[in-house]
């Protein structure tokens, strides 16, 4: 029986982060792949120049459309704007029972720019985020949800313990966004386990999507029947294959080689 997924987030016309990382994601784990489209950002491998977001009633009619016909073995949020977004995702998603779910709770870019407004903050911790089956944030947004500033291992396990107690089932502190080594660092805290999820940093500057593409393969690995902890692990390891296969497009940072298997080795 085919496992579905669905993806709550934007679109990147880059093609490399968004429901298009996503999409890919769910087709490379033969899942298949829906989406229900928040905003448009104009956007390329240099950043975003423009966002247009659809109503809150376009969202969640994308995602009523699509579970009372089809229904979904795991979903993931991504962007989701603004405050309206989040308040009608956090209902629709209660209400229609959608879970598993991966929060990836999108605020800050690895490079530091902000993708979303300061109220949409504050209504995605209190209205989504305890809704999580597993919240994912990298380093910028997990300072903002444990108001701790994070520079090492340390660190990153105090957030992802603090952060836990905002009430999602578990929490991973992605390490993306660190320096040297603890960029393949992940850690993981459920309430009872603190796990460190290491892979070796993989040395390339095209990064771009390696966010949407994780908390998408574990969507995936999800709606396949993984335990939480499984679905991290497994999802961690097919980021990682597809940072090796990255793909230089653009004049900035391009993005993961999601479909690796098919690619020349481009591995330095
Ligand atoms: N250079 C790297 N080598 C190995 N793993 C990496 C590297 N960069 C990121 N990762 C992994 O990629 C995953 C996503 O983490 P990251 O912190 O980059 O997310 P993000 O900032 O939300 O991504 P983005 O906003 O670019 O989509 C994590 O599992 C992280 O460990
Ligand atoms: C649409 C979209 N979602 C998420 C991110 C974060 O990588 C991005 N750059 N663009």
């Amino acid at each position: 029986m085919t496992k579905k997924a669905l993806t709550i987030a934007g679109s990147d016309s880059g093609g490399g982060a968004g429901i298009q990382a996503d999409l890919r994601t769910f087709s490379f784990h033969c899942v298949h792949g829906m989406s229900a489209v928040t905003c448009v950002t104009a956007q390329n491998t240099q950043g975003v120049s423009r966002v247009d977001a659809l109503s809150p009633e376009a969202v969640t009619a994308q995602v009523r459309a699509v579970v009372t016909d089809i229904g979904v073995d795991g979903t993931k949020t991504g962007m989701l704007l603004n405050e309206g977004i989040i308040e009608a995702v956090a209902e629709v998603v209660q209400e229609l029972g959608i879970y598993p779910l991966v929060v990836d709770p999108v605020m800050v870019s690895r490079t530091g720019a902000q993708l979303i407004d300061d109220r949409a903050i504050a209504t995605l911790t209190s209205c989504l985020l305890p809704q999580a089956t597993i919240l994912t944030p990298n380093r910028y947004e997990a300072q903002i949800l444990s108001g701790l500033e994070l520079n090492n291992l340390a660190d990153m396990k105090q957030a992802a313990q603090k952060i836990h107690q905002l009430g999602s089932k578990a929490v991973l502190v992605k390490g993306g966004g660190m320096t040297g080594a603890l960029k393949g660092v992940d850690v993981w805290f459920d309430g009872d386990t603190l796990t460190v999820f290491k892979t070796e940093t993989v040395a390339t500057p095209h990064t771009h999507g390696t966010g949407c593409t994780l908390s998408a393969a574990i969507a995936a690995q999800l709606a396949l029947g993984a335990s939480p902890s499984d679905a991290v692990e497994q999802g961690k390891n097919y980021v990682t294959q597809a940072l090796h296969y990255a793909i230089p497009l653009g004049q900035g940072t391009g993005p993961v080689g999601h479909f690796f298997p098919l690619l020349p080795d481009l591995a330095p």
